[in-house]
């Protein structure tokens, strides 16, 4: 699905947006994603890792994850909050890191550069509010940050005019690997786990598989809930495919291999998300799948990808 004969490559991946408060964040999110596709709404309270915007464009889509956790801790925020934003530093693709050119050697980004090097991740420092300043002190900055982290890119840009922010997004692609439209293009949903979730289930299989089932598997996410206030996520899932072969290489033997790639997106997506997720995987054979309207329009086919 990531690409037909004449298109080019599809990249996707996830992004996390990490930044003391007030150095323009949100808008700076408004102004990559735009109104139409901004996809958050009500969210529990408990969930450390907000999927905070999804910028989707002709060749890829970015989604950005927000890590609240990343901040000095408060006193709320344990060891255990910022592991977890650490940990999903270490699941994206690129981080961005958002500083603020009107407050150079702020304590907080100090911090934040600390914890950055706990990750591998390649990080993109992002300077906002350059409309504020004149451009020498954007440069100061720069040297002075350059000397505490080897920032993969620094992007000085402004979330407030636009400068900038199209150099922004084809630097982030950059880092991105070929990968599925995560989203449906104009999606606006209470519930974009459901898409990740069955994205990430779907290529453990393609990984696991070896290409043995087929890329035309298909996940559907049937029930997807947080189970109580603490947010875990409980998500049953049906993969479909469209042999009675394939469906014995995805149990395995004495369902090992089912339960492997269960394991392994529980893994990921307990860091994507930040929460506990339980999962259950059931394996359907559903002949002939792909000529089923009901079906097809819960695996977002009536989009025009
Ligand atoms: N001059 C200027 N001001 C900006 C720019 N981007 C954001 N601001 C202002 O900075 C302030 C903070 O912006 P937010 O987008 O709310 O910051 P944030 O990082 O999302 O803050 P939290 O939501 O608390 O994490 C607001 O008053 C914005 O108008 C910019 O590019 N230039």
């Amino acid at each position: 699905m990531t690409k037909t004969e004449n298109e080019t490559t599809f990249r996707s991946g996830f992004v996390a947006l990490v930044g003391r408060p007030n150095v323009g964040k949100s808008t700076l999110m408004n102004a990559l994603v735009g109104q139409k596709i901004a996809i958050m709404s009500h969210r529990p309270q408990t969930t450390r890792n907000q999927i905070r915007g999804v910028l989707t464009t002709d060749d890829a889509q970015v989604v950005f994850i927000d890590t609240p956790g990343i901040h000095k801790p408060k006193h709320r925020l344990g060891e255990f909050m910022v592991e977890t934003a650490e940990s999903t530093l270490k699941e994206v693709d690129v981080v961005c890191w958002v500083c603020d050119v009107t407050e150079p050697n702020h304590s907080g980004d100090a911090y934040i550069i600390e914890r950055l090097k706990a990750v591998e991740t390649p990080v993109v420092c992002i300077l906002n509010k350059v409309d504020a300043v004149e451009k020498p002190g954007v440069l100061v900055m720069m040297d002075a940050l350059l000397k505490q982290y080897p920032f993969a890119e620094m992007i000085p840009v402004s979330a407030k005019d636009g400068t900038q922010l199209d150099v922004l997004k084809k630097a982030l692609v950059k880092y991105l690997p070929e990968g599925p439209q995560y989203y449906p293009r104009d999606m606006v949903t209470d519930h974009p786990e459901q898409f990740i979730i069955s994205e990430v289930i779907r290529e453990k299989v393609l990984r696991l598989t070896q290409e043995e089932v087929p890329h035309s598997v298909m996940v559907d996410i049937e029930q997807l809930e947080r189970r109580d206030t603490s947010g875990v996520v409980y998500a049953h899932a049906i993969i479909y495919t469209e042999r009675d072969s394939q469906k014995g290489i995805l149990i395995g033997k004495r369902g090992a291999m089912l339960k492997k790639v269960g394991q392994m997106a529980r893994q990921e997506l307990e860091a994507l998300l930040g929460n506990k997720v339980y999962l259950e995987l059931w394996v359907k054979v559903k002949k002939d799948w792909r000529n089923d309207p009901s079906l097809l329009h819960r695996f977002g086919f009536h989009e025009e990808r």
